[in-house]
């Protein structure tokens, strides 16, 4: 259980406002990041994880401000970093790498307690059979999978994602949000996900907040994101897989519970 407060956070680059007085608290939610390609997503995700400074304003997890890099915030990049060459297990192990080296971590030189905590973690992803097979010899949706199992590892109390399925075909990043949904669930992570797909967002966020040019346009829950907020945050070709409040209605299907979605997610 934890919260994030974003507080009156402004980050300039020179003459660039990538962020403009940008305010807002998340707790114990699946919360979406949404806005066009420069609207200051990757600069907010980079922010809460302590990578950069913020000009103004700060972030918080439980009233502690984050600043600099942190274990308890685990991050998963659109690009995985995952490393090549060993096994999926070994990647996710690398997760503990607060408590040892890598040299340790690729040696297999962890305590009892980490190897269980990844094999687990790969259980989550639904990658425990695959655990002793090579990251390079997997496909893109199970990569990302592998950098799930990684954040989990290291037992965050925040769960940041830029972008994670935007390099997957639309049934393999729905699988992948499937899993990050389900990791956030079951280890009571709150979790932020910057996303380019409203439909993918739609289904399975519970918070959307909505960035144009740096500044928030809305923070709002399943029933008001709304096809007339995402026209005013991309313009109407963008609400296309977001037809209407009935569709947003069936995204309640990415809850756990929903037998439906979660035999989809298994497939
Ligand atoms: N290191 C940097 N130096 C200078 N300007 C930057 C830097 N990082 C980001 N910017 C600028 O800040 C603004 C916000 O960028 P940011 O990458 O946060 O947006 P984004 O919403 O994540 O975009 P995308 O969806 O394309 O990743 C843009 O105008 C970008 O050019």
């Amino acid at each position: 259980m934890s919260t994030l407060k974003v507080e009156n956070l402004t980050k300039e680059y020179g003459d660039v406002t990538a962020l403009e007085s940008v305010s807002f608290e998340i707790e114990d939610e699946f919360a979406v990041l949404l806005g066009e390609s420069g609207a200051g997503k990757s600069t907010l995700l980079r922010c809460a994880n302590g990578l950069t400074e913020p000009t103004e304003g700060g972030i918080y997890l439980d009233d502690e401000e984050i600043g600099g890099s942190r274990t308890d915030v685990g991050m998963i990049f659109q690009q995985h970093n995952l490393v090549e060459g060993v096994s999926a297990y070994l990647n996710a192990l690398t997760g503990s790498l607060d408590r040892v080296s890598m040299v340790k971590s690729l040696l297999q030189w962890q305590a009892r307690e980490d190897k269980v905590r990844a094999l687990e973690a790969l259980e989550t992803v639904g990658l425990l059979d695959e655990s002793h097979q090579r990251v390079t010899q997997m496909s893109g949706g199970q990569q990302q999978r592998v950098g799930i199992a990684r954040a989990l590892v290291q037992d965050p109390r925040l769960l940041l994602a830029d972008e994670p399925v935007a390099s997957l075909d639309p049934a393999s990043a729905e699988t992948v949000m499937g899993y990050l949904r389900k990791a956030a669930m079951e280890h009571n992570v709150t979790a932020l996900v910057s996303l380019h797909q409203v439909n993918i967002a739609a289904h399975f966020g519970d918070r959307f907040i909505g960035l144009k040019d740096g500044q928030k346009l809305f923070d709002v829950g399943r029933e008001g994101l709304t096809p007339d907020l995402i026209d005013d945050l991309y313009g109407s070709v963008e609400t296309v897989g977001l037809a209407d409040q009935d569709d947003l209605a069936d995204g309640a299907a990415g809850l756990p519970g929903d037998e439906d979605h979660e035999r989809r997610v298994e497939a």
